[in-house]
């Protein structure tokens, strides 16, 4: 039935063709529009994941620094896109969302040691914060976020959005994209969401984030 279906590819993300693919889950909630779809990527893609990850990660940043030095303590790593392996991917996280991959940023991987999280934030950039033009200026603003866990730490490391309530424990190859906005311009607080600390093993998850208008 699935494979049946015509490719969707358009600027925006669409919830009904995200919600037609096989075994997704929809976070029941008023707020947000939050998908779960377990078994996304198989245990070798996210090894293979990991491997790069480990060989090219640095210290993570935020934009619109907040004067906390413990916000977002992880490493991040740079996937690079010109990597078949890493194409194959995006290409898979593209046609999941329905979304044009020319709106996509290239994916990034995010390591977390014992101890490491990323507190409570938003994805897309806050429209008065003073880094806004330096980071929306040509593609605009984040519109779906796309995340996979690689692995499970032995402890901690789950993902709760704060305002609507719901902890997602990090599993294998489970991923979750949701929306970062109501409609166009309207930018959703309740995608508020914290990388919770790790309490034992690594974590490590890929970010893929979609924006208004293409990235390249
Ligand atoms: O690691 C997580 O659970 C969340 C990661 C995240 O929110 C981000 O990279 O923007
Ligand atoms: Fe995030």
């Amino acid at each position: 039935m699935m494979a049946d279906r015509l490719p969707h590819c358009a600027p925006d993300g669409d919830p009904a063709w995200i919600a037609g693919h096989a075994h997704v889950q929809r976070v029941p909630s008023r707020e947000l529009t939050l998908f779960i779809q377990r078994g996304f990527l198989s245990a070798q893609e996210c090894s293979g994941l990991i491997e790069r990850i480990e060989a090219h990660r640095r210290p993570s940043t935020i934009a619109d620094a907040n004067g906390d030095g413990t916000f977002r303590t992880s490493e991040t790593c740079d996937l690079d896109p010109s990597d078949p392996f890493i194409a194959t991917i995006d290409a898979k996280l593209a046609a999941f969302a329905g979304i044009d991959p020319a709106y996509g940023e290239p994916i990034q991987g995010q390591r977390y040691a014992v101890g490491q999280e990323f507190k409570a934030h938003t994805d897309y950039f806050e429209p008065r914060g003073p880094d806004f033009a330096r980071y929306c200026a040509v593609a605009g603003n984040r519109t779906w976020t796309l995340m996979v866990y690689l692995n499970e730490p032995a402890a901690g490391g789950a993902t709760r959005f704060v305002k609507i309530g719901k902890t997602v424990q990090p599993e294998t190859g489970k991923l979750l994209a949701w929306n970062n906005r109501r409609a166009p311009g309207d930018y959703n607080a309740a995608s508020l969401h914290h990388g919770m600390k790790v309490r034992g093993g690594v974590k490590h998850v890929i970010t893929k984030w979609f924006r208004e208008r293409p990235w390249s």
